[in-house]
This record gives C-alpha cells, structure tokens and sequence, in this order.
C-alpha cells in the first residue's frame, strides 16, 4: 500500500504553544498546548462551541487573528507548501450536486495536479472511491445523494493527494452505526497501514475508544491529552465521558482555589 509520510514518526504532525485564537473580539482558543503524533488517530473531543473547529482551521492554515505557535508538518501552520501535504473535511460537504460522484472527484483530481497523466489520475479516483466505498454510486449525481454518502464523497476528495495529514471535522455526524464503524475502520487502515496522522474530532464520546489518543477541550482549553486508557486510569473512571466530567471538576475546583487565594 502507498505510503503517506516518509518523516520520523517521532516528530510530532502539530506541536503548539500557546496558541491562542481571537474570534470577532472575543478569545476562543486561549494558551493551548499540545501535540499531534504522526501515524495516529488523534481525537479533538469537546463540547459544541469549545472550539474544536477553530483550532482545525489554525492547524489548515484558513484560520484568521492566530498567536503563539503553531508547527504542521515541521512547518508553521499556512505555510504554501502544506497545502497538498494535508487533507481537509469540513463539517458542510463541498461538492457539486449537479455532478456525478466521478466528475467531482476528476474535477478534484484535475485541480490538485494538473500535470498529472489521465491514465495516473483515473487510477487515483478508482482508489479513492473504493476507499470510501462509494464505488457502486460512482455514476450517481452528488445532488441525489444521502448526507452521509455526500460527507464520503468530501472525505475521498481530501484522500486524492494522499495527504500525510487528514483533518476531519466531525465526519461521522448524522452516519449510521455500520456507516459509522466502516469509516473508523478506514481512519485506522490509513494511519496504520499507510502512516498518515488523522486529527479527528466529534462531540460524542463513545469515539473516544478508538483513537489512539485524545485532546480533550472544554471552553477554549486543553482540558487533558493522552491515550484514552491512560485519561480513563488518571481519573479512575470507566469511560472517557466519566474521566471528562471528572476532569472538568477538577478544573473548576483548581479555579476556585486559585481565586480564593488571590
Ligand atoms: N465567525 C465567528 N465569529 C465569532 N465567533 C465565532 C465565529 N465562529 C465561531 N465562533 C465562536 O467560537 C467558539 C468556538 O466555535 P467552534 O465552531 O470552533 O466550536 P466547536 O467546538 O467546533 O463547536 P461544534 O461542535 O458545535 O462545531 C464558539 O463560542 C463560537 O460561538
């Protein structure tokens, strides 16, 4: 299988340092720390509005009013040369309705690398659409598709240039449960058996399970980050939902104390 990344696994995709995101005049990622390893599954878990989207978007560079650092790929995060080196799905499918799943993705193909042979980009729709399992519905218009199949047809987009890093933001939303655990076992074969870095993110915590490692956000901040077993025994919790709720205690406990103390 075609191998996404030719870099040492340990340096990490993202590293960040205080990153901090102003949004209209209000911050909404404040000092964030953290790193993405490179050929895992890292997951941005958090609740509605805690700024999960924000920092995919600092992370692809289309992010505006950035501070701190930010480094994608040992570059900083923008940077022209990233473009083809990162994959983006954003939560609204971008594809043309009025043309067939194929067309969208030849189109794609043709503006990623116009120089590239017919013959080379042809093999690259075909792999993509078997990727995504949309081979049988090749020929359907993207218009008379269902929402999930449509997020699929998006995700086979970012997966043409055989990106090193893939950003999914909440790409299973509104999926069905078999739907569901196909596309994790997806993420898992592009991490494990081609080595691409996945930055995935979901507000429902039974995904939590299978990353390989979290980022766990509340309210513009790094609440947490590890491996899901390791946050589950640091909290002596059951599920990761439990070891969340105890480490948003503990973070408002760690507050009062610090403004009793002022
Ligand atoms: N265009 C904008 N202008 C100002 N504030 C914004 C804008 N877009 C988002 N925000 C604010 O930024 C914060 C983070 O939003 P963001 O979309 O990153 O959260 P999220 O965790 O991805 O939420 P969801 O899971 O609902 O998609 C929210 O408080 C939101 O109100």
């Amino acid at each position: 299988m075609m191998n996404y990344s030719s870099r040492p696994p340990e340096e990490p995709a993202v590293h960040a340092q205080d990153l901090t995101v102003v949004r209209g005049s209000r911050p909404v990622l404040r000092g964030l720390g953290f790193t993405v390893p490179r050929g895992r599954i890292t997951g941005l878990l958090g609740p509605s509005g805690c700024g999960k989207s924000t920092l995919m978007r600092a992370v692809v560079g289309t992010q505006a009013k950035v501070t701190g650092t930010l480094d994608v790929l040992g570059r900083p995060a923008g940077h022209p040369s990233l473009r083809t080196r990162i994959g983006y799905v954003t939560q609204a499918p971008s594809v043309y309705g009025d043309l067939t799943v194929r067309q969208n993705l030849d189109y794609f193909a043709a503006i990623l690398d116009p120089g590239k042979a017919g013959a080379d980009r042809r093999h690259d729709v075909e792999r993509v659409l078997a990727d995504v399992d949309l081979t049988g519905h090749a020929d359907s218009l993207a218009g008379t598709l269902s929402g999930g199949q449509r997020s699929r047809v998006s995700l086979a987009v970012a997966l043409l240039g055989t990106p090193e890093l893939l950003v999914l933001d909440e790409p299973t939303v509104g999926l069905d449960p078999v739907l569901r655990r196909d596309l994790w076992q997806l993420f898992h074969s592009l991490a494990e058996d081609r080595g691409a870095t996945l930055l995935v993110s979901s507000h429902v915590m039974d995904e939590a399970e299978r990353c390989h490692r979290l980022l766990l956000m509340r309210a513009g901040e790094v609440l947490a980050e590890g491996a899901p077993e390791a946050l589950r025994t640091r909290t002596g919790a059951d599920t990761v939902e439990t070891a969340f709720l105890r480490l948003v205690d503990e973070a408002a406990a760690a507050a009062r104390t610090e403004e009793s103390t002022r």
